[in-house]
């Protein structure tokens, strides 16, 4: 029987999902054709926003990459767009001048982003966020720019708005109505998240309406309708989204907002459906994906021809995803006379919850701080609980059940993808699944915002019990592989593997290059592996790490001298002060590791300022030890009875230069005082009387932690010793960027204290350590001594004779 003709137009998350679907139900029954206007393989959308906020990368968003068209016979059209439909042939016509006959037409053109229609809007620097390159475009503006305005304060608008933060911009979010997200949020949630922006850097301009985008050909600004102006490079509309349907309306497929669909989402033309945001549904079109995932296993069945339920449509619910903020909303969120609420208000711990209720069941909610409960109310939303079964599930919790435990087994845990707690449950035990990475492979759970894993990760806890360890959890470590970090050291070390390239092509990479997260990450495990034999593929690291300085967004660099212990001298300042006149460095700045940073100064000039220096590399740019702050302690303190300062430059001259998972800071204070901040670094010690408590896992960054106590020892030589086997333990078993902070709660500090308080293991890890510090030199000096590296990096520097 000859294969059924597909064409799918829409390369996006709802038509792809479809296809997905079909090929589960009748893997080898269809020609498949996919046209996509975007030169990507299909990619997760929604985490663009998290790309933007530096959680993850363009090359790891990828939800079904090259390979896969490939494997299901899938012929794939990028960059080109379908350009009109012969619904009466049955024929597409591309912008290439394609023609594809179909016997079943899917439309899955997703939507545009809403713009303005005011003045200036084609202005350059204006932009929506809706795909790669505008996230690509952001990325690039915050390189050059300082000042950017997004119009929108719904979902998008604030996750750009965070991501903009993130990447050193000043944001402005202008805001027509005046409350935030007031698409989802009641007032008093949105005045809570507002604030807790605001406290973020966000500024708001609420109650604003735009009405021109000011500039020449660059946009300078923008003005209101109430005459205010404000500054900006750049603007990015968030006002919503509009169906992408003129192809259907060139076409003669019937469409009012959307494009027309029954509940089998089939269109009034024969053979012709729609899925996603371009279709609309009982006068609906929906913008988030579970609605979207629905419709497509709706009409996947259709077109499989197995009988079926219909799509009746979905009970929106909506998480915000910026990191510290938590929002939920679903369903009904606005009160009225017929409705009743059970609110509250934690003002301590800045949460707040309203539930609506309307003739006794649950019709909504909005939850702001903590919102553990966001699916659980929404599978009463969905099945129009009863107040009361919700009210005798909160006493079970309160009674010490774990949240998952007392959910019913129909309950939804991934919101996105439509996954009941049944479903997982029934996954994990028939196939033995052990871990969140697996779950989602077999169940789809987890795979799009990614909010329900730790639910995912508790409900494998609790049917898998003292099996599951969280700490053991194994995740793929790029989209190239399915093997997880410890698959691929495990196989390094038995196949005696060598180069980035071999692992790649002996373990099976889906790419011959690898990507942007695999090569450093391969790179790092090779080095930590075999410290003496292997050669550090210099092309395989991130930019600043390949020149050893910091580029900053004029595309000058930064440079900091090494200065141990934060302690420094009239030599060094001297040195320093020249050379910043040479050089016409236009900033020094005095950084929060205790030593000065020299901005602004040209590649090429890089090296001619490490030799003028004459000083080691401080490595503010490196995934290595950073800098060890220290107080002056009992030189100088009247509080002071130890010497931080010695115990911290001993520190950082046994430490310096070898590469770490992530950076690693330390601080030494020679008293509970804590001027060096010792509580805030990755390891941290303190002086008590006659003795020093070593802390760990602590970070000052965005995720604020505070170092847990490791142990308390007596003498700076214990201090050093235990230093380094807990350094080289963190080598050995974190995951590539990991940080301390994270790695200390994944690995629970009990198990690295068992490990560290064994002598043996100590002199064991730092027998390891040692021997990966003897083989490195000063990467400065290295440079400088290298005509090749000059050349190849520092465009044929001229370094000072006799300075080499
Ligand atoms: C930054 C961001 C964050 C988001 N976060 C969330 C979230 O947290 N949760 C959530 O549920 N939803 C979120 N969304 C919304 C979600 O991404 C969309 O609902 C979903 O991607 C829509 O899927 P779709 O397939 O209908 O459309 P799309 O994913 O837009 O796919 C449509 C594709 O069709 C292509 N196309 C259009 N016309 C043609 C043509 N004529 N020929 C060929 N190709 C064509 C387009 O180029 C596009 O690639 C977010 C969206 C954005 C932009
Ligand atoms: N976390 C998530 O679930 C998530 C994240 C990003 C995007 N999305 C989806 O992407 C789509 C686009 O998101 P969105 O936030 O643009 O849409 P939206 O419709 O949810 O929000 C747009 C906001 O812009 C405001 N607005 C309208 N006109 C304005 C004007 N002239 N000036 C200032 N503000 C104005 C509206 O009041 C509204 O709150 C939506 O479907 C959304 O659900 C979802
Ligand atoms: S931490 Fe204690 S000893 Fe060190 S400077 Fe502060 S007060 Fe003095
Ligand atoms: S809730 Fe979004 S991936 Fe599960």
């Amino acid at each position: 029987m000859s294969k059924q003709k597909i064409v799918l137009i829409g390369n996006g998350m709802a038509g792809v999902r479809c296809i997905e679907e079909m090929l589960k139900i009748q893997p080898n029954h269809f020609e498949i054709t996919i046209f996509g206007s975007e030169p990507h393989p299909n990619y997760n959308r929604i985490l663009l926003s998290k790309v933007l906020q530096g959680d993850t990368t363009i090359d790891d968003i990828t939800l079904n990459d090259w390979n896969w068209y490939e494997e299901n016979g899938i012929q794939l059209y990028t960059g080109e767009t379908v350009t009109h439909i012969d619904t009466a042939k049955q024929v597409v016509y591309s912008d290439k001048d394609r023609e594809v006959r179909y016997d079943q037409l899917i439309l899955a053109t997703g939507s545009l982003p809403f713009i303005l229609p005011i003045p200036g809007v084609d202005k350059e620097g204006v932009t929506g966020f809706r795909d790669i390159q505008d996230c690509e475009k952001m990325m690039e503006y915050s390189n050059k720019y300082k000042k950017a305005a997004v119009i929108g304060g719904g979902l998008l608008g604030l996750e750009a708005a965070r991501g903009l933060l993130d990447l050193g911009m000043e944001v402005d979010v202008i805001h027509l109505s005046d409350y935030l997200m007031d698409r989802q949020l009641d007032s008093a949630a949105s005045k809570l998240l507002q604030k807790e922006l605001e406290g973020q850097g966000m500024n708001f301009l609420l109650g604003k309406n735009t009405q021109e985008v000011i500039g020449n050909t660059h946009v300078e600004g923008l003005r209101f309708s109430d005459g205010e102006e404000i500054k900006a490079d750049l603007v990015v509309m968030a006002v919503g989204i509009k169906p992408h349907i003129q192809l259907a309306i060139d076409s003669e497929i019937p469409v009012n907002r959307g494009i027309i669909v029954n509940d089998y989402m089939e269109t009034n033309i024969p053979n012709v459906y729609a899925v996603g945001e371009c279709a609309e549904h009982r006068g609906v079109v929906y913008g988030l994906v579970a609605p979207l995932y629905e419709q497509g296993k709706v009409l996947a069945k259709r077109i499989c021809g197995i009988e079926g339920d219909p799509y009746e449509g979905t009970v929106l619910s909506t998480q915000l995803k910026v990191s510290g903020v938590d929002v939920f909303s679903a369903g009904e969120i606005f009160e009225s006379e017929q409705t009743k609420t059970i609110k509250s208000f934690n003002d301590w711990e800045g949460t707040y919850k309203n539930i609506l209720i309307q003739d006794g069941k649950i019709i909504g909610a909005v939850l702001f701080g903590d919102t553990k409960e966001g699916n659980k109310l929404l599978s009463f939303i969905n099945k129009r609980a009863d107040v009361t079964e919700y009210l005798e599930a909160e006493k079970g919790e309160e009674a010490g059940a774990s949240l998952v435990a007392t959910m019913p087994n129909e309950e939804i845990i991934c919101g996105c993808n439509g996954v009941t707690k049944g479903d997982i449950v029934q996954a994990i035990e028939s196939q033995g699944l052990t871990s969140v990475e697996e779950v989602k492979g077999c169940t789809s759970a987890s795979r799009s915002c990614g909010g329900c894993k730790s639910l995912v990760a508790d409900l494998l806890e609790c049917t898998l019990g003292d099996a599951f360890s969280k700490s053991n959890q194994k995740e793929p470590i790029c989209s190239c592989t399915t093997l997880s970090r410890d698959d691929v050291i495990a196989e390094i070390r038995e196949k005696n593997l060598t180069h980035t390239r071999e692992v790649m092509s002996v373990l099976g990479w889906t790419t011959s290059e690898g990507c942007s997260k695999c090569r450093p990450a391969l790179n790092y495990y090779l080095g930590m592996v075999n410290p003496l034999e292997y050669k550090d593929e210099r092309e395989s690291r991130y930019v600043n790490e390949r020149l050893h300085a910091n580029i900053q967004k004029d595309g000058t660099f930064s440079v900091v001298p090494r200065m141990y212990g934060g302690v420094t001298n009239p030599d060094q300042l001297r040195k320093i002060a020249d050379v910043a006149d040479k050089y016409n460095v236009p900033l020094l700045k005095v950084t929060g590791g205790q030593r000065i940073d020299m901005f602004g100064v040209k590649k090429e000039d890089l090296p001619k300022v490490w030799a003028d220096l004459d000083m080691p590399s401080g490595y503010a740019y490196g995934k290595t030890l950073r800098t060890v702050k220290t107080c002056v302690g009992e030189s100088f303190c009247r509080f002071g009875t130890q010497d931080s300062m010695s115990l911290g430059i001993a520190l950082e001259k046994k430490l310096e230069r070898v590469g770490t998972p992530h950076k690693f800071k330390m601080a030494v204070s020679a008293c509970p005082r804590n001027c060096a901040e010792s509580g805030i670094k990755d390891l941290g010690v303190v002086g008590v009387d006659g003795a020093w408590e070593i802390y760990v896992g602590g970070n000052g960054g965005t995720h604020l932690r505070a170092a847990d106590l490791l142990c308390k020892v007596k003498t700076s030589d214990e201090v050093i010793e235990i230093t380094g086997a807990y350094f080289q333990y963190y080598r050995e078993t974190a995951v590539y960027l990991e940080r301390t902070s994270v790695w200390v709660e994944r690995m629970g500090l009990d198990s690295i204290r068992a490990v560290i308080e064994d002598k043996q293991n100590r002199i064991e890890l730092n027998q390891r350590l040692d021997e990966a510090l003897s083989v490195l030199q000063d990467p400065w000096k290295e440079a400088l001594n290298s005509d090749r590296i000059l050349k190849d990096l520092y465009q044929s520097v001229k370094v000072p004779a006799g300075v080499k």
